[in-house]
């Protein structure tokens, strides 16, 4: 029996639910995605309250070098951040390194006023693929936020300019000559175990939000069965079968 189709604003409201495990379960499951839409190497520096999920389409910026040929955006990329949108921001190729710190940026691509504008414009929270700064201010919004790491310095202006919004981002991810590309629009979904992309063009998500409470339940059901001295195998196979 199929449902009606759902809105992106249900699915977004859904995925706020569950986790961006759940999600990797399912786009492994449903997509054969064997990285589950996973980027790696991302560490949640600020959370929401009361902690959750943070979900939401993705508004791309893309920085580059100084010296980049590509002009500089004219508009402040923080002003036009859109309602409900995730803050994703990469650095263009020659910046990134498949190994930590994963960027050859030392400074702060990010700080604690772009929080305060992206949060006040009712973004949900922002990724960065680079090194952020002012941990204590985006923490007392309790605006999330990831990235690689942290630094002191300022980029924007010093190191890098912007030179895209609502562009495609390709980011290392860590294998040799590996890119992955995040589009406009592909959902977001972090919490403190990760960030997961939906790529939303490629993916069916209404079978993605009907796979999901199905997995979680079978968790939920095997879990109890090994608590209660079931071995793993039994139960997974006894809870998994068919899904
Ligand atoms: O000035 C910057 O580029 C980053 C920063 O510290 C902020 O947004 O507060
Ligand atoms: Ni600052």
């Amino acid at each position: 029996m199929s449902s009606a189709p759902i809105t992106i604003s249900e699915i977004i409201q859904t995925l706020t639910e569950y986790t961006p495990c759940d999600v990797s379960d399912a786009l492994q499951k449903v997509h054969s995605l064997k990285d589950g839409g996973n980027f790696p190497n991302l560490t949640r520096y600020s959370e929401s309250f009361p902690s959750k999920t943070t979900v939401g389409p993705a508004y791309t910026v893309l920085f580059a070098p100084l010296d980049d040929p590509r002009p500089k955006v004219p508009q402040h990329y923080i002003d036009v951040v859109p309602e409900n949108s995730v803050v994703v921001i990469a650095l263009t190729k020659d910046l990134q390194v498949n190994y930590a710190p994963y960027t050859t940026v030392n400074n702060a691509l990010y700080g604690g006023l772009m929080s305060t504008r992206a949060q006040y414009l009712g973004a949900k929270g922002s990724i960065i693929f680079g090194r952020i700064r002012d941990l204590e201010e985006h923490r007392g919004l309790k605006y999330p936020v990831y990235a690689y790491g942290t630094a002191t310095a300022a980029a924007n202006g010093s190191v890098v300019k912007c030179i895209g919004i609502n562009v495609p981002l390709e980011i290392n991810v860590g294998t040799t000559g590996v890119y992955e590309q995040i589009n406009p629009n592909d959902l977001i979904i972090a919490d403190e175990n990760g960030v997961v992309r939906i790529p939303t063009k490629s993916v069916n998500l209404q079978k993605i939000i009907e796979y999901i409470p199905k997995r979680v339940d079978a968790d939920q059901n095997t879990a109890r069965d090994i608590a209660e001295g079931v071995a793993v195998a039994t139960a997974q196979k006894k809870y998994r079968a068919g899904l």
